[in-house]
């Protein structure tokens, strides 16, 4: 199988119905023949033309059979270069976890273990005194 490699400059310009490619995963697929027989229609195969339809393919959950459709597809790999959209995984602009303050969640997850050893002393002191009044 061919494994050329298409900047995302390259692909965008395979955006009409009879030269169509698609960029999913990182991988580059020519549906131009395959448009016209996608049991989900033609228009949504245009929508995402040139472009990364990656979310458009996995929210449908598509079957093996049609992963083993699109496999055959294949003309090659994306070559991401600066200034490119994002991978769709992570929308344009958005805020990833570390330049959110990375230490947030961690913060979060030591007040949940620091309340929950507090609990647990205060069980075991609790049992403790009760034990200490029933032998008393
Ligand atoms: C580009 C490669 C694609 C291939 C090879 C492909 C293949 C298929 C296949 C084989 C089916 C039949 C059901 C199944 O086996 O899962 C299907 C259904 C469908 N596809 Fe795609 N698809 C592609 C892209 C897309 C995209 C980008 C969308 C965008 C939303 C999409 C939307 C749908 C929908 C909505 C159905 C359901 C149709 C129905 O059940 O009535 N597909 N596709």
């Amino acid at each position: 199988m061919a494994s050329k490699e298409f900047t995302y400059q390259d692909v965008a310009e395979h955006n009409t119905k009879k030269d169509l490619y698609v960029v999913i995963h990182d991988e580059v697929y020519d549906c131009t023949k395959f448009v016209d027989e996608h049991p989900g229609g033609e228009e949504v195969l245009l929508d995402v033309a040139g472009q990364d339809s990656t979310e458009a393919f996995e929210d449908v959950g598509h079957s093996d059979e049609a992963r083993e459709t699109l496999a055959a597809l294949k003309v090659g790999s994306l070559k991401r270069q600066a200034g490119d959209p994002k991978p769709k995984a992570s929308l344009p602009g958005a805020v990833t976890p570390a330049a959110q303050g990375g230490g947030s969640a961690g913060v979060g997850l030591y007040a949940v273990v620091a309340i929950g050893g507090l609990i647990a002393y205060a069980a075991y002191q609790y049992l403790q005194q009760q034990q200490a009044a029933q032998n008393a």
